[in-house]
């Protein structure tokens, strides 16, 4: 049974945002190159501070020193890879959370490879596009009979399939985004179609998970603010917006600025 958001959990959702702005965490990404300028800018205008950093020779270090990891492999090669495995590993010995974007998983023999590693090294977060996600599903729990075709016919079922194999959150977005730890599901109807026209936008949907992960232990929470805002944001930003292009600047504003009421009036979330 799904019930509606009650204002007391909006409230919640709301405080996590306003810890990301009191607080500034740093938030080390290790993401794509067509991504990183959006992504860096998306987490400023949220109030995080961004760290752009994949060097093999430092990444243990730098990530040793942020509130929060994400990991990105759209547009992996293998010194990429090794240095993801090199921070993700790092993190989990720190304590640190860190969240993955397994992009175009399953395009490539290689990039599945890379993403069902990284999955196996315990990110709080996996969020994806539903074929990302639906293609990391069919591949959950093999060699340990899991039967991987039962319940991953839809986004959703594969995003709890995913949860319940890997032991993380899992975030799969699109028209609806869901949030899933493999029991609880949130449903979020927020954003706009046009947001699928900028690229980036599903990589800064992670990297703004990054920024709430660094301000609670809650992963579950913490997915479910980060979406809940930057849907609000999506949606409020496309309605100003005359097309792609003014919508990815007028995103950033509109993160920078968006209220507590902006939020809680405009949400659209359900829980079951
Ligand atoms: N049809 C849609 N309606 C509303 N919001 C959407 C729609 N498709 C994508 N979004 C939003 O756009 C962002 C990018 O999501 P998505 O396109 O699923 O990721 P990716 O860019 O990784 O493929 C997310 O915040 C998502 O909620
Ligand atoms: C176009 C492209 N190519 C490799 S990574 C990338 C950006 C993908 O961004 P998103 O997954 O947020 O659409
Ligand atoms: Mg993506």
């Amino acid at each position: 049974m799904t019930m509606p958001i009650e204002p007391l959990d909006v409230k919640q959702l709301w405080t996590l945002v306003a810890t990301v702005r009191e607080r500034a965490p740093l938030v080390h990404n290790i993401t794509n190159f067509v991504v990183m300028n959006n992504t860096a800018n998306v987490l400023l205008a949220l109030g995080a501070s961004p760290a752009m950093v994949h060097s093999l020779d430092e990444v243990e270090d730098f990530v040793a020193m942020s509130q929060a990891l994400v990991v990105n492999i759209g547009t992996l090669d293998s010194q990429q890879i090794a240095a993801s495995k090199l921070a993700a590993m790092r993190a989990g010995t720190a304590g640190i959370p860190w969240i993955l974007d397994p992009v175009g998983a399953g395009a490539t023999p290689y990039r599945l490879a890379a993403a069902r590693a990284l999955t196996r090294l315990g990110p709080s977060v996996i969020r994806g596009n539903g074929s990302e996600i639906l293609t990391l599903a069919q591949h959950a729990g093999q060699g340990r009979g899991v039967d991987s075709t039962q319940g991953s016919e839809t986004a959703l079922g594969a995003a709890r399939l995913l949860a319940i194999d890997t032991g993380s959150v899992v975030a799969v977005t699109g028209a609806v985004d869901y949030v899933t730890d493999g029991a609880r599901v949130v449903a979020i109807e927020n954003g706009h179609p046009l947001m699928t026209r900028v690229t980036g936008l599903g990589c800064s949907a992670t990297a703004v998970i990054g920024a709430l992960l660094a301000v609670t232990p809650d992963a579950f929470t913490a997915t479910t603010a980060a979406l809940a805002v930057f849907g609000v944001a999506g949606e409020l930003a496309a309605a100003q917006a005359r097309g792609p292009g003014s919508l990815q600047v007028a995103l950033l504003d509109v993160l920078y600025e968006l209220t507590h009421s902006d939020f809680a009036q405009r949400l659209k979330l359900e829980k079951s």
